[in-house]
C-alpha cells in the first residue's frame, strides 16, 4: 500500500517491510556477537515494541536468553510526573543481569531516560538500549543508543507496532503523515 488513511489523516509509504526486516537483521547480528556471555534479559517496553520484539527475538540465539515485557507511564492526568509507574511490571528479578530495552522509537528521549532511571535502582550489571527506529533532531533528553536499526528525520510515523490514535500499529511497513493533505 502507497497510502492508508487512519481516523482523519492519510499517511505516505516512508520505508517498506523488507528494508526494516533487513535493519533488523543487522541489529540481531550485533547483539549475538557483542552480549553472547551475558545471558541477557530483553526488557520489551509495550505497546509499541511488540513486532520488534518478535522479529528481534526470533533471531536472537545467544544461551540463556530472557524476555520480560513492561508497560510504563509517567503521566498522571495530563502532565508528567517524572516518575515511572509500572502498569504491567517485569516479575523477573533484575539485580546483576544484563538487561536490553527493547523500544519501537526514540523520540525526544524522555520515556528511554525516565526508564533508564528507575531500572538502574534495581542494580543491573548493565543496561543495554536497542530500538527499532530512532529520530537522532528530536532528541532532548540525552539517550546511550546501543543499538539503532533505522534512524528516521523528525516526523510522526506509523505503522510496524506505531500508531496514530490506536491505529495503524499493525502495518508491516513504516508510513509518514501525508503533508499534503494535512496541514
Ligand atoms: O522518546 P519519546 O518522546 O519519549 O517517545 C518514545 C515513546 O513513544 C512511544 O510510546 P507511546 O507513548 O506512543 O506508547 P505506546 O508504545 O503504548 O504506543 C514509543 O513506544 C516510546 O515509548
Ligand atoms: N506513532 C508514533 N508514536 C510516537 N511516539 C514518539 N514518536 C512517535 C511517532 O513518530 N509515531
Amino acid at each position: 500500500m502507497k497510502k492508508v488513511k487512519l481516523h482523519d489523516k492519510e499517511f505516505e509509504l516512508l520505508i517498506d517491510a523488507a528494508t526494516i526486516d533487513q535493519a533488523i537483521a543487522k541489529v540481531a547480528n550485533e547483539i549475538n556477537k557483542d552480549l553472547k556471555d551475558t545471558k541477557p534479559l530483553f526488557l520489551s517496553i509495550l505497546n509499541g515494541s511488540f513486532m520488534f520484539t518478535s522479529d528481534l527475538l526470533k533471531q536472537i540465539t545467544i544461551p540463556g536468553t530472557e524476555i520480560c515485557f513492561m508497560r510504563i507511564a509517567s503521566y498522571e492526568g495530563t502532565s508528567s510526573t517524572g516518575k515511572i509507574k509500572e502498569l504491567i511490571g517485569c516479575n523477573v528479578n533484575l539485580t546483576d543481569r544484563t538487561i536490553v530495552i527493547l523500544e519501537d522509537m526514540i523520540d525526544s528521549g524522555r520515556s528511554m531516560t525516565y526508564l533508564i532511571d528507575y531500572l538502574k535502582g534495581k542494580n543491573p550489571k548493565a543496561i543495554k538500549v536497542a530500538t527499532m527506529f530512532y529520530k537522532p533532531k528530536a532528541l532532548t533528553h540525552p539517550v546511550t543508543v546501543d543499538y539503532c536499526a533505522l534512524e528516521l528525520e523528525n516526523d510522526f510515523v506509523v505503522g510496524r507496532g506505531l500508531d496514530y490514535d490506536g491505529l495503524g500499529r499493525n502495518y508491516p511497513d513504516l508510513y509518514i503523515l501525508s503533508t499534503a493533505t494535512n496541514e
